[in-house]
C-alpha cells in the first residue's frame, strides 16, 4: 500500500495502490507509519515520497466517500505531519498528483515534477473541496488568484505551467526519483522553517476584496446550481481572512456540508459512470473485453457543413491524418476556409501553437472532390444531410471504393443503421458515430450499432472516441438512438406547455433553474427549427403530403402540436433569421429577447383552437418536460438499446447539457424515487390521455412493483425476450 524503504541517507516511501495509488485507509495508515519510522530512525536525514508505476496519485479513493468509513478524512492530520517532519521530505511528482495526492505533495518541504506530470485539485468536480488543507496552503503558494482558478475549476495543469506558477521547485526530463533524492541529499540540513506552507502568509493583493467580490460572481455564475465551486470559494476566501488553523477548520465545515450533499454523491456517480460505459456489451454477447479494434491510421470525412467541419478539426486535433471531401469545388472551399479557421483558433488554444496541429501539411490534411482518394483511408464519416436517398448512394459508393477492411461511419442523428448498410456489401463495417455540435468541443460521441455491425467495428469506433477524447457511448438502433429519442418526449412537451398557456420563457427559466445550459426554446432556435420541420415533413406529419382534412392538432389519433410548423410557414427558423421562439438583434445574433409577437401569436392559436389559458406553475413545467425524458428512458431500457441507466446519463450530461450535478435524468429518476416519477406521469397522462409519451413505461411500473430498487440493480428485472435487437 505504501512500501519503505531506506537507501543511504534519503528513505523512500513510495504510495501503492494500482491503478493510480489512489489514498486509501491501508495507503494512508501506510504513509503515516513510514513518517513516523523515517523521522525515528537517526540514520535517515531526509525522506522522498513517491508513487507506484510512474504516477504520484490521483487523490482519495472516490468510493470511500460514499463507504461509511469516509477515509478520505484522516488525510489532513497525515498532511501536516508530513510538513512538521523534522528532515526535508521531497515529493517526486510522476504522472499525476491530484486532489488528495497533491494535498500530499503541497505537505512536503520540496516538490520536483516530472515535465510530462499534470496537478490539480479536482474536487469540486466530484462535489467536494480540496479536504485536506489544501485551500489554505495551495494560495499561500501560489497566491490567491491562480489557486483559486485551479480550486473552483478542478483543471489540471501541466508541470511547465506548475513551474511558472512556483507550485514545484523543479521540473526534469528524466529520471525524476533519483532527482529527487539528489535534491533531497542537497537540501539536508537546510532549515525548514521557510518551506512549511502552514506558516507563510497568503500574497497579498493590491485590491483583494474587489478581486474577491468580482470572483464570487463569476464563480456563482459559471456553477449554474452546482454547490462545490460556491464552497471552494468560500474555502479559499477564509484563507485570506483568517490564520491558517482556522482556516482549516473553516475548510473542515465545508467540506462536511459537501460530503453530505447529494451532489457530491450525483457528481460522484457520474465520474464512475462515465468509466463504466466503456466497459460496453450488445445484447447478442459482443463486448469489450474480446472485440479488439483496428488501428486508424487515416481517416475520411464526407460533407464539410458544420458537423463535418467540427469532426475534421476533432481529427486533425487528434492526430490523425484527414481527407476532407465535399460534392463540388464550391462547397469545398467554404468548407476549406471554415475548417482552417477552426483549426487556426484551436492552435491558438493548444499548448505550443500552431506547430503542434500541423495541418497545412497535406499529408496530414488533404481537401478533395475526388472520392477514388478514399481508396485506402482506414474510416469514413459520413457527415452529409439527414437524407436517406443521399446516405445510401454515398455508402454504395464507399462500398465500391473503400479498401476491404475500412469502416463506414454514419453521422446521422436519427436515421436506421441497418438501412444505411444495406446499401453497402459489408454491412458488419457500418456504424453509426453521432457527433454533437460543436463537434470538436463537444465530448459526447454516440456509437450505434446495427443488425450486422462487427464487434470490430464497435471496439474500432469505441477506440476512436478515446483518441479524439470524447467518450464514447454504445446503443443500439433505433429512430433518435438514445439521446434524441429522449429528446422527443421533452421537446413535444414544452411546446405543448405553451399551447396550454405557458410562454417559451417561462418554460426556459424552469430548465434552466433546473440547472441545464439551454432550455427548450432557447436550443431550438439555435439548432433552427426548420431541421425538425425538414424532418416532420419528410415524415408526413406536416407540408404538402399531409391529407387533406387532417386535424390541425391530431396525427394518428395523437396530440400533435403545428406551432413550431407554424413559425416555419412564418419564415422563424431561430437564430439564423432573427426570428424563433425569441427575437434576437440580427441574423445570427445570439441574444433571445421574449417576443410580443410571438405571444401575441400564441393567444390567437389558442382562441383559434379553443384553448383555454391557464396559469402552469414551476413543478408541472419542470416535472412533465423532465419525466417524459426519463419515461422514454426507461422504454429505451426495456428494450436493451442501452446497456444500463449510466449510458443515458453519460449521454445527457456530456450531449445535452443535462446538469451534472445531478448525475444525469435516470440517476435523477432515482433520487426523487421511482414511485414519485410513476404517480407524476400517472397524474399527467389521466390529464392528457392522447399523449402515448406520459403513459408511464411498463418497465418503470415493474420496478416500482419491485419494491424501488436501487439503481445499480434496475437492469437485472429487464425481461430477457424483451430485446428488439
Ligand atoms: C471532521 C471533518 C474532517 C474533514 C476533513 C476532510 C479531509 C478530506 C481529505 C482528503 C480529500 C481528498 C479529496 C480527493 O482527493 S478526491 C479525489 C480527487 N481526484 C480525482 O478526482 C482524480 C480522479 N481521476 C482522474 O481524473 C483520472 O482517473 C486520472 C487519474 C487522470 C487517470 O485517467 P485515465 O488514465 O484516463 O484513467 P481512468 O480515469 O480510466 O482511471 C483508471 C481507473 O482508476 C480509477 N480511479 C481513478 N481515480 C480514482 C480515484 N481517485 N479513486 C478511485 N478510483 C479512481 C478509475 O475509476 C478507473 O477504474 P476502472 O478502470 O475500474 O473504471
Amino acid at each position: 500500500m505504501a512500501q519503505y524503504a531506506r537507501g543511504s541517507a534519503v528513505a523512500v516511501i513510495r504510495l501503492r495502490n494500482p491503478p493510480v495509488n489512489a489514498l486509501s485507509l491501508a495507503v494512508l495508515q501506510a504513509l503515516e507509519d513510514g513518517l513516523k519510522k523515517a523521522d525515528a530512525d537517526p540514520s535517515v536525514k531526509a525522506v522522498m515520497i513517491c508513487g507506484e508505476n510512474g504516477k504520484f496519485s490521483a487523490g482519495a479513493d472516490i468510493r470511500g466517500f460514499s463507504s461509511p468509513k469516509r477515509h478520505g478524512l484522516g488525510l489532513g492530520p497525515i498532511v501536516s505531519l508530513i510538513e512538521s517532519c523534522q528532515k526535508p521530505v521531497v515529493a517526486a511528482i510522476e504522472g499525476v498528483a491530484l486532489g488528495g495526492g497533491l494535498e500530499v505533495a503541497l505537505g512536503c518541504h520540496y516538490r520536483i515534477a516530472h515535465v510530462k506530470a499534470r496537478m490539480g485539485l479536482p474536487e469540486v468536480t466530484i462535489g467536494l473541496l480540496p479536504g485536506a488543507e489544501g485551500t489554505q496552503r495551495l494560495p499561500r503558494l501560489i497566491g490567491v488568484p491562480a489557486a483559486l482558478d485551479m480550486i473552483t475549476t478542478g483543471k489540471h495543469i501541466p508541470a511547465t505551467e506548475a513551474l511558472k506558477l512556483g507550485l514545484v521547485d523543479e521540473i526534469v526530463e528524466e529520471n525524476t526519483i533519483e532527482a529527487a533524492i539528489r535534491l533531497a541529499n542537497k537540501v539536508i540540513g537546510q532549515p525548514l522553517g521557510p518551506r512549511r506552507l502552514s506558516l507563510k502568509p497568503v500574497p497579498k493583493l493590491p485590491n483583494m476584496e474587489a478581486f474577491l467580490q468580482e470572483a464570487a460572481v463569476k464563480v456563482k455564475k459559471q456553477a449554474r446550481g452546482c454547490l462545490a465551486p460556491e464552497l471552494c470559494f468560500q474555502a479559499v476566501r477564509a484563507a485570506t481572512e483568517t490564520p491558517f488553523a482556522q482556516g482549516v477548520r473553516r475548510e473542515r465545515e465545508l467540506f462536511q456540508v459537501l460530503l453530505s450533499s447529494g451532489q457530491a454523491r450525483a457528481l460522484q456517480y457520474a465520474f464512475f459512470a462515465e468509466r463504466a460505459v466503456h466497459r460496453w456489451a450488445t445484447p447478442t454477447g459482443a463486448s469489450w473485453s474480446s472485440a479488439a479494434p483496428q488501428p486508424v491510421r487515416r481517416a475520411a470525412v464526407i460533407g464539410l457543413g458544420t458537423m463535418g467541419r467540427g469532426i475534421v478539426t476533432s481529427l486533425v486535433k487528434a492526430n490523425i491524418p484527414v481527407v476532407a471531401l465535399e460534392q463540388d469545388l464550391e462547397y469545398l472551399n467554404k468548407g476549406r476556409k471554415a475548417v482552417m479557421l477552426l483549426l487556426e483558433r484551436e492552435a491558438v488554444k493548444m499548448e505550443g501553437g500552431a506547430q503542434s496541429l500541423d495541418f497545412h501539411n497535406p499529408a496530414r490534411l488533404q481537401f478533395t472532390v475526388d472520392f477514388d482518394l478514399l481508396h485506402d483511408v482506414d474510416l469514413v464519416i459520413e457527415a452529409v444531410f439527414e437524407n436517406m436517398a443521399l446516405k445510401k448512394e454515398i455508402f454504395h459508393k464507399l462500398s465500391k471504393i473503400c479498401k476491404p477492411g475500412a469502416l463506414l461511419c454514419t453521422n446521422t442523428s436519427a436515421l436506421n443503421i441497418d438501412e444505411i448498410a444495406s446499401a453497402t456489401s459489408r454491412p458488419q463495417q457500418v456504424i453509426g458515430t453521432h457527433f454533437f455540435s460543436p463537434a470538436h468541443v463537444m465530448r459526447l460521441l454516440e456509437i450505434i450499432y446495427g443488425r450486422h455491425t462487427s464487434p470490430t467495428a464497435i471496439a474500432t469506433a469505441m477506440q476512436l472516441a478515446k483518441a479524439l477524447k470524447k467518450v464514447g457511448v454504445v446503443v443500439g438502433n433505433c429512430f433518435g438512438f438514445v439521446g434524441n429519442r429522449m429528446m422527443f418526449p421533452y421537446v413535444e412537451q414544452a411546446v405543448f406547455l405553451l399551447e396550454e398557456g405557458s410562454r417559451p420563457e417561462a418554460v426556459d427559466r424552469v430548465v434552466e433553474d433546473f440547472g441545464f445550459k439551454i432550455g427548450p426554446f432557447r436550443m431550438s432556435d439555435l439548432a433552427g427549427l426548420d431541421v425538425g420541420w425538414r424532418s416532420r415533413q419528410g415524415q408526413g406529419l406536416t407540408g404538402p403530403s399531409l391529407p387533406a382534412g387532417t386535424a390541425a392538432r391530431q396525427r394518428q389519433g395523437q396530440r400533435y402540436s403545428p406551432l413550431p410548423d407554424l413559425l416555419c410557414e412564418h419564415g422563424r427558423f431561430g437564430q439564423k433569421t432573427a426570428r424563433g421562439w425569441y427575437r434576437y438583434e440580427r441574423a445570427g445574433g445570439r441574444t433571445a429577447t421574449p417576443d410580443p409577437w410571438l405571444h401575441s401569436f400564441l393567444a390567437q392559436y389558442r382562441d383559434t383552437h379553443g384553448i383555454k389559458t391557464r396559469f402552469i406553475d414551476q413543478e408541472e413545467i419542470l416535472e412533465r418536460c423532465l419525466f417524459s425524458l426519463i419515461n422514454e428512458g426507461f422504454a429505451i431500457l426495456a428494450e436493451g438499446i442501452a446497456s444500463g441507466p449510466e449510458h443515458l446519463d453519460v449521454i445527457y450530461v456530456n450531449g445535452y447539457g443535462w446538469p451534472k450535478h445531478t448525475g444525469g435524468p435516470m440517476f435523477y429518476a432515482s433520487i426523487v424515487g421511482l414511485p414519485r416519477v410513476l404517480a407524476k406521469l400517472q397524474k399527467y397522462s389521466e390529464a392528457h390521455p392522447d399523449v402515448p409519451r406520459l403513459r408511464p413505461n411498463a418497465f418503470l411500473k415493474k420496478l416500482v412493483a419491485a419494491g424501488n430498487p436501487p439503481l445499480k440493480d434496475w437492469m437485472s428485472y429487464v425481461s430477457r425476450q424483451s430485446p428488439k435487437l
